[in-house]
């Protein structure tokens, strides 16, 4: 098995809270993760330090095999990541912002020209490349956001809800696309759509209070109960009833 994305005991508090607790994990080539809890279970967070924004107050992880914090240039080269939001630098045009973190990647000429081109032709944003970021829709926001990432072609990826405010049309474009890289890229996506999760993951991991309570196929996940919410709820609400203080 070919693993690129290692995760060890990573932990992350906020003074006396603790966000993220203790979380382990890999993914391989091919596998594509669902990342999954309720708002607040500590998703975006773990995704920060894995990749590399944040450091963690414990715990590591290697991107093909370079630490993020003692290799952070050599992990981020094979890293491609989607942060939560809109792309920085909003009053760059959609072309002039990819063509600026291309040349941050160390492309020049005629191979940052390609790339750009590349990037945007399969998150098909052609027709838009002369717009300011800061004048489109949240969709296409998103879509910004993941050429970024891909803009390397890159060997992990790492999404913080690449679907969040696209439109069914464009989120079905999105997982197709997601599908289509997959075979070769090991892919954690982060989401709490539950759709996503039998729509194009074949791994589903559960985090609720920042702590891993489910790690299996997205088959079994759903086999656990009579619908995915309802597993869902059985193991983030259930969770977070064990951990109430008693009365
Ligand atoms: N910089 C920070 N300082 C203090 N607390 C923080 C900070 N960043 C995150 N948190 C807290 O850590 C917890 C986990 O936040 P995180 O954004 O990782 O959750 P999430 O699972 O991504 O949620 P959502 O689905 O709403 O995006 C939350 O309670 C959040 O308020």
């Amino acid at each position: 098995m070919d693993v690129l994305i290692e995760i060890e005991r990573l932990t992350k508090r906020f003074g006396s809270f603790t966000a993220v607790d203790d979380v382990s994990f890999t993914v391989a080539r091919g596998e594509v993760v669902g990342f999954l809890g309720p708002n607040g279970a500590g998703k975006s967070t773990t995704m920060r330090m894995v990749a590399g924004f944040m450091q963690p107050t414990a715990g590591t992880a290697r991107i093909c095999g370079h630490d993020v914090q003692d290799a952070a240039v050599a992990a981020r080269r094979h890293l491609g990541f989607l942060p939560e939001g809109a792309p920085t630098y909003p009053e760059m045009t959609v072309e002039g912002f990819l063509s600026f973190c291309a040349a941050v990647r160390g492309f020049s000429g005629s191979d940052r020209r390609q790339v750009v081109h590349d990037a945007m032709t399969v998150t098909a944003l052609e027709d838009v490349r002369l717009q300011p970021v800061e004048t489109l829709s949240k969709g296409f926001k998103r879509r910004v956001g993941l050429a970024q990432a891909l803009l390397h072609d890159p060997a992990v990826l790492v999404l913080d809800e690449p679907t969040d405010g696209l439109d069914p049309n464009q989120k079905h474009d999105v997982r197709r696309l997601i599908e289509m890289l997959s075979p070769k890229k090991a892919i954690v996506i982060s989401t709490h759509i539950l759709e996503e999760v039998g729509a194009i993951c074949s791994r589903a991991i559960v985090i609720s209070h920042g702590k891993v309570v489910a790690d299996e196929s997205a088959a079994a996940l759903a086999a656990r109960g009579p619908s995915l919410d309802q597993v869902f709820r059985d193991l983030t609400v259930a969770h977070a009833a064990d951990m109430e203080p008693a009365a």
